[in-house]
């Protein structure tokens, strides 16, 4: 497996025409990690990955691999393994051959080729399918061909841009265990691109959540699920309890009237102001001396359910829990302190 010590974005910039889809990205790689872009439709997750394979051309900034700026190189030259959303195999060729073909690219001797072929397809554990062509595969075996079609080439840096997100829940799981274990068993520096916050979690040993071309924050799963810096990256980490707050002393109030949900002894945000406040279903715990509230709907989802609860004054509040409860139920809930967090940043309604 080629080597380095680190990559190097440092203030890309990539434009087309007025639009700046991505803007001021800077970020390092260190050999080794798994690192996810993380981010909603259109925030620049495909185009940060294609500046990294020569398929887009940066406007303004430098990629480097250690000391070799990569930036001005053609996507060959940089010799990065892809796996794309769509497979993007060679329907007529067999899966020897698909995977063969970046080594004949790289003019690799033939038994070498053969050699490290039967490699990678023992990897992703596709031995015994070599022969078949990619139509006689499910979606979940075409995807990890096109992962051994990656590895074999034994690149520095492979790039995987929402490579699970063709296959139904189930295999997208197995793969996901799969995309895990290669990770550890090759020890692939690996960048990959999604908009599902459990791949993200799941996977990563870093996670970049993006917004309009530009990062919010970048840290371990666990400081992003448990310290997220804004409500955006926060709803990102399911804390789908999101309201606009006021400061009332200390007090944190949501909602209007006698009715209001009142919390004490929460953090208070760098700055020292706070406009919304967030916390997430499973945060939400029954009591009995809590916030009053009805059971307004319940969802089975086999291993807990899904509660809204409608608050006195209206205000709905998502709880998941391990009991029963029916609708129309009246019942108290608590939320504790430190798994509750205020935010600077106004509260939006979330889109869609
Ligand atoms: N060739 C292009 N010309 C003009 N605008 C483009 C082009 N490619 C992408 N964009 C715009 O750049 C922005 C970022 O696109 P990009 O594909 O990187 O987003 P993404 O986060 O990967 O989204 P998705 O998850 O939907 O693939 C979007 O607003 C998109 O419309």
């Amino acid at each position: 497996m080629a080597t380095f010590q680190s990559l190097q974005l440092d203030r890309v910039a990539l434009r087309f025409g007025g639009f700046k889809a991505l803007d001021d990205f800077s970020l390092t790689i260190k050999a080794g990690e798994f690192v996810s872009l993380l981010g909603p439709s259109g925030c620049g997750k495909s185009t940060a990955l294609n500046c990294l394979s020569g398929l887009l051309q940066i406007s303004s900034g430098s990629i480097t691999l250690d000391d070799k700026r990569i930036d001005v190189l053609p996507p060959e030259r940089r010799g990065f393994g892809m796996v794309f959303q769509n497979y993007a195999l060679f329907p007529h060729l067999s899966v020897r051959r698909n995977v063969a073909f970046g080594l004949e690219m790289r003019k690799v001797p033939k038994a070498e080729v053969d050699q490290r072929v039967e490699r990678a397809l023992a990897t992703v554990r596709l031995a015994n399918q070599i022969d078949k062509l990619p139509g006689q595969l499910s979606g979940g075996q075409q995807q990890r061909v096109a992962i051994a079609r990656a590895v074999a080439i034994e690149p520095p840096l492979v790039l995987m841009d929402e490579p699970l997100s063709n296959l139904d829940a189930k295999l997208r799981l197995e793969l996901r265990h799969e995309i895990k274990r290669l990770h550890h068993a090759l020890g692939l520096t690996t960048i990959y691109v999604t908009h599902d916050q459990d791949e993200a979690l799941s996977l990563s040993d870093r996670i970049v959540v993006m917004r309009d071309g530009r990062i919010q924050q970048q840290g371990t799963p666990e400081t992003l699920y448990n310290a997220p810096d804004n409500l955006y990256v926060a709803r990102f980490m399911g804390y789908r309890n999101a309201f606009p707050v006021r400061m009332e002393g200390r007090a944190a109030l949501v909602g209007e009237g006698i009715g209001a949900m009142r919390f004490d002894g929460l953090a208070m945000p760098p700055g020292g102001m706070a406009s919304s406040l967030a916390f997430r279903p499973d945060d939400v715990k029954l009591s009995n001396d809590g916030i009053p509230a009805e059971v307004a709907q319940v969802e089975y989802c086999g291993q807990l359910w899904l509660v809204d609860l409608r608050t006195a004054d209206g205000t709905h509040v998502t709880m998941e829990t391990h009991e029963r409860v029916t609708m129309g139920e009246r019942v108290q809930f608590r939320v504790a302190p430190d798994r509750i967090r205020l935010f600077a940043d106004a509260y939006v309604p979330e889109a869609g």
